[in-house]
């Protein structure tokens, strides 16, 4: 018997930073964006937890227990009293690794979600939030897909109302970076700014009312013009190129452009499918990223999409 779960990729429309808190992560206004490109997991029986992936970035995925699927697999199994869990979890991974998109966040979500139904578990949704967001603070998102504004440290959700369909186009660089670098980055370039970066420096942060409304509205032009991302300077410093990416979107015809989350994938807002699918192009031809896709959201969050 198996069970296939689809889970999206995220971007962040808007990604609001407060300084650093006491215990390392920092308090965020996370608006989450939930696209069609995504994961899919394969939970079948076996012997203990094991791996595999495919796909073009699967060699950089790591195969052991620091895999976010398999920390998925033993926590759920841990929480049910489960000694001795047996799944073989197969990755069919299209999300970028450590791309700024929350792939491996995904695959944890998925994860949870296939094992639950293997084992038959009927786990209430609120308890996978909550082992969700011990794995990871993207990991609650990838459950319930759609928009939500992430609180917390991007843990504590509110779904938010969607007018529309919006169409993106996300440029995919060589290499990836670390989230807990660039979050790092963003602390330093604010100490360097004289603007102070601890939590009692910097203010909290919240959703700006003119991006909830351009996404309420489904008004792309508006959403387009709201776009945010407090750690896109740090993400630029780290990786200059960025702004030639950038840049190589704008001047295709994109009407916004900014960095997924921690980066270094580019995302790109697009007036419709025909528009995305230029912008895709141009950004091939550009040589500034190393594959670019063009892609639609809002969708749902990690589902079972096959059983065999
Ligand atoms: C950049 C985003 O992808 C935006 O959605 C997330 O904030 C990152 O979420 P994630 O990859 O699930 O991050 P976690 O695995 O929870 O944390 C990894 C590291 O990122 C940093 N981190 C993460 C989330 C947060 N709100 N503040 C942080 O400072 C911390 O250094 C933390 O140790
Ligand atoms: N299932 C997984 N897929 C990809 N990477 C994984 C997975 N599990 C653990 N990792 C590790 O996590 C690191 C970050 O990968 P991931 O693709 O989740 O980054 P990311 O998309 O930038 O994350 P986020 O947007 O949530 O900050 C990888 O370099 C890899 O070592």
């Amino acid at each position: 018997m198996s069970v296939t779960v689809r889970v999206p990729a995220k971007v962040n429309v808007q990604l609001g930073v407060g300084g650093l808190r006491a215990d390392g992560f920092h308090d965020l206004a996370n608006v989450f964006f939930a696209v069609a490109l995504g994961d899919e997991v394969t939970a079948t029986a076996g012997t203990g937890v094991t791996l595999s992936c495919s796909g073009p970035d699967a060699a950089v995925v790591p195969l052991d227990d620091s895999n976010l699927a398999a920390r998925a697999a033993r926590l759920l199994a841990a929480h049910h009293g489960i000694a001795d869990p047996g799944v073989h979890l197969h990755i069919a991974k299209a999300i970028p690794v450590a791309g700024g998109m929350a792939g491996g966040s995904a695959d944890g979500a998925a994860a949870l979600v296939a094992c639950d139904a293997l084992w038959g578990l009927g786990t209430p949704l609120d308890t996978l939030l909550e082992l969700a967001a011990e794995l990871g603070s993207d990991v609650p998102f990838a459950l319930v897909g759609g928009v939500a504004l992430g609180r917390g440290r991007g843990e504590i959700l509110e779904a938010l109302p969607v007018g529309g369909t919006f169409h993106w186009v996300f440029a995919v660089a060589d290499g990836g970076l670390s989230t807990p670098a660039v979050f790092r980055e963003c602390d330093r370039l604010r100490d360097e700014a004289g603007t102070g970066f601890g939590d009692t420096d910097v203010a909290t942060p919240d959703a700006d009312p003119a991006l909830l409304a351009a996404l309420a509205d489904g008004d792309v032009v508006a959403l387009a013009g709201a776009l945010a991302n407090d750690l896109q300077p740090a993400a630029l410093s780290l990786r200059p190129a960025l702004a030639d990416t950038l840049r190589a979107g704008t001047e295709a015809g994109a009407l916004g452009a900014l960095v997924s989350g921690s980066g270094p994938t580019c995302a790109f807002l697009a007036k419709d499918a025909d528009a995305a699918a230029a912008v895709a192009a141009a950004l091939r031809a550009s040589g500034t990223c190393r594959a670019a896709h063009a892609t639609y959201g809002p969708v749902p969050g990690a589902a079972v999409s096959a059983r065999g």
